[in-house]
């Protein structure tokens, strides 16, 4: 079934002849159209031009399709969402009470709690129950207008239960509307079993669980917290290039507590982004930059960790390509709203509207190897778009803390309706 969308008041399409993740004012430039029509057939993009234009140059397709009035509202790529920890067992609100009271992050990390608290409840959750809770996660999504979702494992630490939430993603990307892009976190904390003994669960990441995971294809990517007290640099440069040796891309937690040069490891390993980058240095941002490393930044983490902001400006300005995404998970940041993650890099981490529109939507897609499908509105591409309920793309920030989905578009079906899951 074809689809004709008409009368946006803007048509914001991110297209380039660039094909790659965008720089410096590159991030400013995301092409707003008026007065044309999103003509979709068989899940891609036919075209965009006035709609005169679309009828006579496609008659029988226009005459056919199903037509969506975007009167007083505007058209934009479906959101990517490059960092999240999606399957996961249970809830740590405790824990936030708990830091509320003054108690820091890694503190209740160090006295058994928070990962390993979600790894306890994910051991003890079946296939079937992070299944559902995730299926639940992944429709709040869709109602944030985000089309494509990376998930990472690591909150099992042992491969049955890595193994389980990489099935679950696995199973999810077969039956939910949403593209599910799955990354394996084994090296995401040091198992209470080896808290004396690292090195030897490093082994165990790299000699037992990382080949699995390639031979069966259960991920793409290969991710590691590098960090003081859970993995040092020389422990991720292992696990990474261990990875990166069996076909599955580095991506690094890095630089997110403390400076521990991950920004210049990432760079190093060439991996496809760096992730958090809190307190990166400017020698880390500096390669990032020459190496072309997308930063992944995550305002949502700094502002639940009330901790401070990534650098953002510093990085556009230093030629980093920045997306940005929400982090979902449990404990540093359990929100699904990217919408109110944009409105926290406009206002905290000094980008402008525009910047953050191209770092949720094409560059996140760079981040997880997904630029050539999604990301843009581009003949073509995927038709993963979404309609928002306002006249202008200001707006969007403006009117923050607000969800203005209205319409989303996922390969070319209506998913989302005024609001609603279809
Ligand atoms: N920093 C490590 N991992 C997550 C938090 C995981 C958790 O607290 O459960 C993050 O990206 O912030
Ligand atoms: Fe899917
Ligand atoms: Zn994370």
């Amino acid at each position: 079934m074809a689809l004709l969308i008409i009368n946006a008041n803007e048509v914001v399409t991110l297209a380039s002849e660039k094909k790659e993740p965008r720089i410096k004012e590159e991030m400013a430039e995301i092409n707003v159209l008026q007065d044309v029509a999103v003509l979709v057939a068989e899940g891609e993009i036919v075209e965009i031009a006035p709609l005169e234009q679309l009828k006579s140059d496609y008659a029988a397709l226009v005459e056919s399709a199903e037509v969506i009035d975007a009167k007083g509202q505007i058209v934009l790529p479906g959101f990517v969402d490059a960092h999240t920890h999606l399957v996961h067992g249970g809830t740590r609100e405790n824990e936030f009470n708990m830091r509320l009271n003054g108690a820091t992050y890694m503190e209740i990390m160090n006295a058994g709690g928070g990962i390993h608290y979600t790894t306890t409840k994910t051991r003890e959750a079946s296939f079937d129950e992070l299944y559902d809770k995730t299926y639940v996660h992944l429709n709040t999504f869709l109602k944030h207008g985000i089309t494509t979702v990376e998930a990472k494992s690591g909150y099992g630490l042992d491969w049955e239960t890595e193994y389980k939430q990489l099935t679950v993603a696995k199973r999810l990307q077969e039956t939910h509307a949403i593209d599910v892009v799955s990354t394996f976190m084994g090296a995401h904390a040091v198992p209470k079993e080896y808290k004396e003994n690292s090195d030897k669960f490093v082994d165990i990441v790299i000699e037992e669980m990382l080949p699995k995971v390639a031979e069966l294809g259960l991920a793409e990517f290969n991710d590691v917290f590098c960090e003081h007290g859970v993995f040092t640099p020389e422990q991720s440069r292992r696990i990474l290039l261990a990875g990166k040796a069996l076909g599955l891309t580095p991506k690094i937690h890095a630089d997110e507590i403390e400076p521990y040069e991950g920004a210049e490891l990432a760079a190093e390993v060439g991996a496809i982004s760096a992730e958090h980058l809190l307190v990166a240095s400017d020698e880390g941002i500096r390669r990032m930059a020459e190496a072309g490393t997308i930063a992944v930044l995550l305002p949502g983490t700094a502002f639940f960790l009330r901790a401070p902001f990534a650098r953002g400006r510093l990085m556009v300005d230093s030629g980093v390509p920045v997306a940005i995404s929400t982090d979902f998970n449990p404990g540093s940041s359990p929100t699904i709203s990217l919408p109110f993650i944009q409105n926290l890099a406009c206002l905290n981490m000094g980008m402008t509207m525009e910047e953050v529109i191209t770092a949720t939507t094409i560059n996140a897609a760079y981040a997880i190897n997904r630029g050539d499908e999604v990301g843009s509105l581009e003949a073509g591409k995927k038709a993963d778009i979404v309609i928002l309920n306002v006249p202008n793309y200001k707006q969007m920030q403006y009117f923050y803390g607000m969800n203005h989905t209205h319409t989303v578009i996922k390969g070319g079906q209506v998913v989302v309706k005024d609001g609603v899951l279809v």
